[in-house]
């Protein structure tokens, strides 16, 4: 059986990352291992320090792409992160961009209970699509998605836009 593909999930934080792998790695064709790469390095402490200012880690990218090289060839899997340009372009089959009204994203970062300066710095990166250039200038045009992910509806096609992908990307695989 042809092995899955490797699909990077990137957006702002709290513009769907996490529920779309989740419902993908449950509806997918084929198995995908669902990678939240935020909790990862926490887990495998790939990280180089706490920022208590940022209240974020600073990843250790060296160890953090090492520590992935052997699942990504593996395949079958889901890269979920807030930030893409780190990867290397030949891991990813397909660059998944969610994007959300800021206002939306605004109450879901405060229900998240992140601090304000936080807040405001994600809103204006979703804003100036920051993490969408970044994608763009990252990876091949065509392989690289932007999807909206403001409602339920949202989600459920964009599961089942992916899913329909995944199973063209597996025909491809076997007749090549
Ligand atoms: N398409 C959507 N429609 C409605 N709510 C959503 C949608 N995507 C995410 N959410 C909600 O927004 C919040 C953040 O989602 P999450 O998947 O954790 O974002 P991320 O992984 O990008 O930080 C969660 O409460 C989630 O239920």
């Amino acid at each position: 059986m042809a092995k899955g593909p490797v699909i990077v999930i990137t957006g702002t934080p709290g513009t769907g990352k996490s529920t779309h792998a989740a419902l993908l790695a449950n509806e997918s064709p084929v198995p995908l291992r669902h990678i939240n790469v935020s909790e990862w390095v926490k887990e495998r402490e790939l990280y180089e320090k706490y920022d208590e200012e940022w209240q974020t880690y600073t990843v250790d990218e060296d160890r953090l792409l090492d520590d992935l090289e052997p699942l990504v060839a593996e395949g079958g899997l889901i890269l979920d992160w807030h930030t893409c340009e780190a990867f290397p372009e030949r891991w990813a089959d397909l660059v998944v961009v969610l994007r959300c009204d800021h206002t939306k994203l605004w109450e879901r970062l405060e229900a998240r209970g992140y601090p304000l300066k936080k807040i405001q710095e994600n809103n204006e990166a979703e804003i100036m699509q920051v993490v969408l250039e970044e994608a763009r200038s990252s990876y091949a045009p065509e392989i690289v998605v932007e999807l909206e992910s403001e409602n339920m509806e949202n989600l459920e096609s964009n599961v089942t836009r992916i899913g329909g992908w995944i199973t063209t990307w597996l025909k491809n695989q076997e007749s090549s």
